[in-house]
Formats: C-alpha cells, structure tokens, sequence
C-alpha cells in the first residue's frame, strides 16, 4: 500500500461553540491532485491551515511521509517544503515580483556583506525568480522588479502559485486559487497546478468551482460539517453527485478509501 505524503486523523478545531473540524480525516498520495469540497462553513480552510500550520488543532495527528509533525507555524510547514497559497494571498503589493517570490527566506551576499551587513543578493533572487516563472511558463510577466500592483489577478495568482511550486518540495496547497479570476486567467492557473503535480509534487487544491475541480482533480475529498465525509473518483462520480454529497442531499453508499 502506497503511503500517503501528508495525513491526519481525528483532527478537532473548536472556536467557542462552532466546532470547525470534528474528527477530520485526511490523506494526500504522492503525485496526486487533491480536491477538497465542501458547503460554506463546512470547516476546509481551518482544514489546511491545520495542516500548513496557520493553526493548532485541539486534538488529532497530523503525518508528514509516515512521522509525526506539530507545525506551530506556516513557517514551520514552510521549512518542511509545505507550502500554501491562502485565500488572501500574502503578498506585498509595492514590493517586486522577485521580492514577493522570496518573502521571508531572501538570499544574502555571500561573505561580509551578506553576513554582517545583511545585504540582499538581488541578481542572484531576480535569476531564481526570472527562471521560476519562465519553468511554469508564466511568460507574460515581463519585468521581474516589477511591482506586483501593477500584475493583472491572474498574474498575481499565479506568482504565488509559482513561488508555492518554488519552494513547496513536498506538497503545495492551494485555497481558491480560481476565485475572482477570469476565464482566461484560470486557465492560466489551471494549467500551472497540472505543472506542478507533472514534476511529482502533490497538491491540494480547496475549490468551489466544480468543473475545475472535476477537470484537474485526480480525487475529491468530500468535506461535510467538519469531517471528510467521503473521497470520490472524478472518473466515476458526476459533478451532480458531488454536490449532492457535499449538502446532504444524498448520502454516497461507499466510502471510498484511498489507495
Ligand atoms: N477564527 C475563527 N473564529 C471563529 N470561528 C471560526 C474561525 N475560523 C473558522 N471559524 C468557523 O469555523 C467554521 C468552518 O470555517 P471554514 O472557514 O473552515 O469553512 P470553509 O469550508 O473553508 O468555508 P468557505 O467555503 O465559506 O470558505 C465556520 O462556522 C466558521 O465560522
């Protein structure tokens, strides 16, 4: 049996009252486009911020390839190569598109000047950067020192998406990367997520635009009041059955376990 890259089980997330995650299950596989859906509230993104470290869960254990991790921070999953584009992308809009690609973990001059008088290697960053973009085939990003105010969304997006792809050596996860976009741009989008999972990094992809998820996804994790419900085959379930699932309209008559 294949092991999973990253997993949880009985994952619990209360806020007051609300109980976001309710004994949460969770398996990403190696390679794998994973779609995660659900009603609004049905508890994803506290789901991801769990697993990304953005929160703490109250109780539950979360794996990464098979040991166990307690990620106090999205920087402590960072240095694990987990890496997640959040709905409210994080980025610095005055700043470079280079800046914003190495937010964080700049590279510095080697010797004094980085060392002592923390100078930041620019060319060395806007190389990296310039090389990432043109890999994922964002070539319509022109200027790499541009600002990213002046990025359409889609360009933005997909800027996070590649500095995820950059950095993300393990899993890259991704909350709505479509909404707000064009057609044109999630295309764009689209079709990076499929360039990243073809070099072997597994996503998770949270999205309420079905025929997206339905045209990327390789399986869809089914999120209902707090726990994973069931996961699905795109393959052999409609999007009709999926919605259907996700509301409670009808109950699916097999879980399907994943491989
Ligand atoms: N920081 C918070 N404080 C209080 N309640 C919260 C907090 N974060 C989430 N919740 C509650 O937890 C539940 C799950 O929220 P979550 O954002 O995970 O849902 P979701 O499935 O991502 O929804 P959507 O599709 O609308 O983004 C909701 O009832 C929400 O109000």
């Amino acid at each position: 049996m294949t092991r999973p890259v990253l997993e949880a089980r009985g994952l619990v997330k209360r806020y007051g009252k609300v109980t976001a995650l309710d004994h949460c299950d969770f398996d990403l596989m190696p390679g794998e486009i994973l779609a995660v859906i659900g009603d609004n509230g049905a508890g994803k993104s506290t789901l991801i911020k769990a697993l990304s470290g953005a929160i703490q869960p109250d109780e539950g254990e979360i794996k990464l390839e098979g040991s166990p991790v307690r990620f106090t921070s999205p920087n402590d999953a960072r240095a694990e190569g987990i890496e997640t584009v959040y709905q409210t992308l994080a980025m610095s809009p005055a700043l470079s598109i280079a800046d914003n690609m190495f937010m964080g973990r700049e590279l510095r001059m080697p010797g004094v000047m980085g060392q002592v008088f923390r100078r930041l290697d620019r060319r060395k960053m806007e190389e990296f950067s310039r090389q990432k973009l043109a890999d994922l085939g964002l070539m319509t990003i022109q200027n790499i020192n541009q600002p990213v105010e002046t990025l359409s969304g889609g360009q933005r997006q997909g800027v996070a998406v590649a500095r995820a792809a950059a950095f993300g050596s393990r899993v890259v996860i991704l909350d709505e990367p479509t909404a707000a976009l064009g057609v044109k741009e999630s295309r764009r989008v689209l079709d990076l997520i499929q360039e990243v999972r073809s070099r072997g990094i597994p996503i998770i992809l949270i999205s309420h635009n079905m025929p997206h998820v339905f045209e990327v996804a390789d399986r869809v994790h089914v999120h209902r009041l707090g726990k994973r419900l069931c996961v699905i085959d795109p393959k052999e379930h409609s999007m009709s059955d999926a919605v259907a699932y996700m509301t409670g309209a009808a109950v699916p008559d097999a879980v399907a376990e994943p491989a």
